[in-house]
């Protein structure tokens, strides 16, 4: 199985929309909203703030503490909404547990044109009728992935593993578009890759996909991030798929650089430059 660097790929596509900004003489401001302390958001907002630092743009985090009340949180989105210096706007998730019920009313709440995300409701239905606006950003690295190494689509069988709304859901109906055979599961099993050009597995667990029924040239994508002491596994055995012919996006190094720069890429999208091949739905 041969590793794909997303790495690598990402660098290649920040490079040019760095030089693509310059030339427009664009500086994207992103807001990230970021209610409370936990850990692993500060990580991954500190990537996202890195990155867009990178091609020159500049990143306002808004925090709001755990206890903040819901309120707080709809007035700050307002506020953003209607600030002409922000392009796009981000509610790091997940909330703190008292605010959760109200996650879907808060995304609602940010105006779709800086729904750089593209977890807005209006952006996750124009992904339905094929109008596509902003697509999360996870979604659009797997189909990114996926046309660099298993194009033409059309035809190709592709098995998802899991139900998230910010992954498996959108990218099931843009693989439906890509006229691909499109099943999805809720959890992995080794049966259900038989034949399978396209694997994207989500939820699961460390290492618990193995090399026993895998199509020889598949391509898999890692999607799962488990921490343990201080390293991140994903669900694949990179080890056991080491015996097989094929490609893996792994996990470190694969899905979440793609991710970041999905988001870049939706971030410049939202602050008027017009991308070559625009994500696509
Ligand atoms: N509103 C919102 N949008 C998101 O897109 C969003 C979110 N909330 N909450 C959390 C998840 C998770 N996520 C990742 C981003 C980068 C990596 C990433 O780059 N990971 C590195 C390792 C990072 C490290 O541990 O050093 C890698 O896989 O190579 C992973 C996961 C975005 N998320």
């Amino acid at each position: 199985m041969e590793l794909i660097c997303g790495k690598d790929i990402s660098s290649e596509i920040r490079n040019q929309l760095k030089e693509n900004l310059a030339q427009e003489g664009l500086k994207p401001c992103l807001a990230v909203i970021n209610v409370g302390d936990d850990k692993e958001n500060l990580l991954y907002i500190g990537l996202k703030e890195n990155a867009v630092d990178t091609l020159g743009g500049e990143t306002r985090i808004a925090s709001l503490p755990q206890n903040a009340a819901k309120e707080e949180v709809l007035n700050l989105i307002n506020e953003l909404n209607h600030d002409q210096a922000v392009n796009g706007i981000l509610l790091q998730l997940p909330l703190p547990k008292e605010l959760q019920p109200y996650e879907q009313e808060f995304l609602s709440a940010i105006d779709p044109a800086k729904d750089v995300d593209g977890f807005h409701p209006v952006n996750m239905g124009r992904l339905v009728n094929g109008t596509p606006g902003f697509i999360s950003c996870a979604a659009l690295a797997c189909m990114d992935i996926s046309k660099r190494y298993k194009a033409p689509l059309a035809g190709k069988k592709v098995l998802l593993i899991g139900d998230s709304f910010d992954l498996i859901r959108p990218l099931a109906l843009m693989f439906i578009k890509e006229s691909c055979q499109v099943s999805v599961a809720p959890q992995y099993k080794s049966a259900l890759m038989e034949g399978v050009d396209i694997a994207v597995i989500e939820a699961g667990g460390p290492h618990i996909v193995k090399a026993s029924g895998i199509k020889e040239g598949a391509l898999l994508i890692d999607a799962g991030f488990y921490y343990d002491q201080n390293s991140l596994f994903g669900n694949v055995d990179k080890e056991d798929l080491s015996k097989i012919d094929g490609h893996l996006l792994p996990v470190p190094g694969g899905v979440g650089p793609m991710l970041i720069t999905k988001l870049l890429e939706n971030l410049c999208m939202a602050a008027g430059m017009s991308l070559p091949d625009k994500n696509t739905g």
